[in-house]
C-alpha cells in the first residue's frame, strides 16, 4: 500500500503539491486523474524517493522509498518513457537496470515478451515509435516483478491495440494483487481500467473514492426524451407537462429534450396525459470525463483564450457554471450537473472520507496557498471574457513556467 500523509512540496515559492494525504490500496487499479500542473508527477517522484517532501511523508509498505528493502523488486515506475539511453538496444537497457538491482538476466527476457518487444530487442531504442518506448518503460518497471506499480500516463502515444493492452495489463497486476497506481488525462480509458480514483486539482486533494461514486457524485441522471419529428407542437405541449410536474427540459441538438428532475415512469405518465406518443424515452448517465471536468473546471491553470472567445467550446449544459466559476449551492438549475452544496471549511464537492491518519494542519505554519481556490466568485463572470485562473501560488507563474 502507498501512503501520503500531509504531503506538501514547494519548489521555492511555487507549491506544486499542499498537504496532500492519500492511500492507494493492494487489489485495484487506482487512477490519478488532475489538470496539468496540478501535481501529478510531483506526487509520483515523491513516492519514489525522486524528490523529498518538503514537508509530510509518504510510504510504500510502511517505509519511505529510500529505506525501502530491496526497493527495485518492490516497486516498479514507468515516469518518462523517454528517459532511455538511446544508443543502447532495447535489452541492453534492460540488461543494465536487472544488473544494478541483481535481478537474473532471464527477467530481462521475460519482460521483452510480456511487453511484446521480443522482435526488436536487439534494435537501439532511439529508432523507438512513441508506443515502443512506452513497452519499453512498462517491461523496466515489470522487471522486478514488483508489488507496487505506479504509471505516469502509461497509454501516451499508443495505438488503440496498445491502450487495450496497457488496460488488460493493468487490470491483471491488480487482480494479482498488486498496488497499481496510474495516472492518465484519457478519461474514457481511465473509466475502463481504474475502479477507485484520486482528483487532485492545484496540489490539493479534490477526490478520494470509486469511479461509480465520483461519477454520481458529480453528475445527474438525466432523461432523453423525444417525440415524432413531423409533430413540433406536440414536443412543445410534453415540454410544457414536464416543466409544470417541476422537471428540467432542455433541447438536445438532434430535437430530443433533456430532462432531469422527473422519474422515467413519471415522464412516460405524463407524456400519455397530455396525448404525446414518444418516439424515445432512455435513461442516461454522464461519463467519467463530464464528472471530472464538471469538478476540476475551477481547479485549471492552463486555459485556451482563443477557444474560449470564439465559443468553440462545447457548450455547457445546463446547471454547468462556465469556467473558473464554482457552483453555487440553490442557483441554476437543479438536477443538472447539480453539485452537492459547498461543505463548511471551503470543500465544495461532498466526499466519502476515507479513514486516514490527520496530516499537520499545517505544516510549516505557512497559511495554505490554495486557501479560498475552489469558493465561487462573487460576480458570474461573462463567457466571452472570462476571468484567468488566479495564481495563487505567488511563486513563478504558470505561464512563465510554459514558456520556459
Ligand atoms: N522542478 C520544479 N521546479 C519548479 N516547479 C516545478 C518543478 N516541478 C514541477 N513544478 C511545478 O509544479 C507544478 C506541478 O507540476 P507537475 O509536473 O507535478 O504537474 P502534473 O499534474 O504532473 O502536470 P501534467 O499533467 O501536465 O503532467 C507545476 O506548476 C510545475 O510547473
Amino acid at each position: 500500500m502507498i501512503e501520503a500523509v500531509g504531503l506538501t512540496k514547494r519548489y521555492g515559492a511555487k507549491t506544486a503539491v499542499y498537504n496532500l494525504s492519500f492511500q492507494v490500496r493492494p487489489g485495484t487499479v487506482t487512477g490519478f486523474l488532475g489538470p496539468n500542473g496540478s501535481g501529478k508527477s510531483t506526487t509520483m517522484r515523491m513516492i519514489l524517493g525522486l524528490d523529498a517532501p518538503t514537508t509530510g511523508q509518504v510510504t510504500i509498505g510502511g517505509y519511505p522509498y529510500r529505506k525501502l528493502p530491496n526497493a527495485p523488486r518492490q516497486v516498479g515506475a514507468l515516469l518518462d518513457a523517454k528517459a532511455v539511453h538511446g544508443g543502447r538496444h532495447a535489452r541492453n537497457h534492460l540488461l543494465c537496470l536487472a544488473q544494478l538491482s541483481g535481478i537474473p538476466a532471464r527477467r530481462v527476457d521475460e519482460v521483452l515478451g510480456v511487453v511484446g518487444l521480443q522482435d526488436v530487442a536487439k534494435k537501439r531504442s532511439k529508432g523507438f515509435s512513441l508506443g515502443m518506448g512506452q513497452r519499453l518503460g512498462i517491461a523496466a518497471a515489470l522487471l522486478g516483478d514488483p508489488q507496487v506499480l505506479l504509471f505516469d500516463e502509461p497509454v501516451n502515444g499508443l495505438d488503440p491495440e496498445g491502450i487495450l493492452w496497457v488496460r488488460n495489463l493493468m487490470k491483471a497486476l491488480a487482480a494479482e494483487g498488486r498496488t497499481v497506481f496510474v495516472s492518465s488525462h484519457l478519461m474514457s480509458e481511465m473509466a475502463l481500467t481504474a475502479e477507485h480514483l484520486i482528483v487532485i486539482g492545484r496540489g490539493q486533494l479534490l477526490a478520494d473514492m470509486s469511479v461509480r461514486d465520483f461519477i454520481s457524485a458529480n453528475s445527474a441522471d438525466f432523461a432523453r426524451v423525444r417525440t415524432p419529428d413531423s409533430e413540433p407542437q406536440h414536443r412543445e405541449k410534453l415540454t410544457a407537462a414536464l416543466t409544470e410536474a417541476g422537471g428540467q427540459v432542455m433541447p438536445e441538438q438532434d430535437g430530443a429534450l433533456r430532462v432531469t428532475g422527473l422519474p422515467l415512469p413519471r415522464i412516460s405518465d405524463l407524456a400519455h396525459g397530455a396525448d404525446v406518443r414518444l418516439w424515445e424515452l432512455s435513461p442516461h448517465q454522464a461519463s467519467l470525463e463530464e464528472a471530472y471536468m464538471r469538478m476540476t473546471q475551477g481547479a485549471v491553470d492552463y486555459r485556451s483564450t482563443i477557444d474560449q472567445r470564439a465559443g468553440l467550446q462545447e457548450q455547457l449544459p445546463p446547471g454547468a457554471v462556465p469556467q473558473g466559476q464554482m457552483p453555487v449551492a440553490g442557483q441554476g438549475q437543479p438536477g443538472w450537473y447539480a453539485p452537492p452544496p459547498p461543505q463548511q471549511g471551503g470543500q465544495p464537492f461532498a466526499m466519502p472520507q476515507p479513514q486516514m491518519p490527520q496530516p499537520p494542519q499545517d505544516p510549516a505554519g505557512t497559511p495554505n496557498p490554495y486557501a479560498g481556490a475552489p469558493q465561487p466568485p462573487a460576480a458570474p463572470v461573462p463567457a466571452a471574457a472570462p476571468a484567468p485562473a488566479p495564481d495563487l501560488t505567488k511563486g513563478a507563474t504558470d505561464n512563465e513556467d510554459a514558456a520556459r
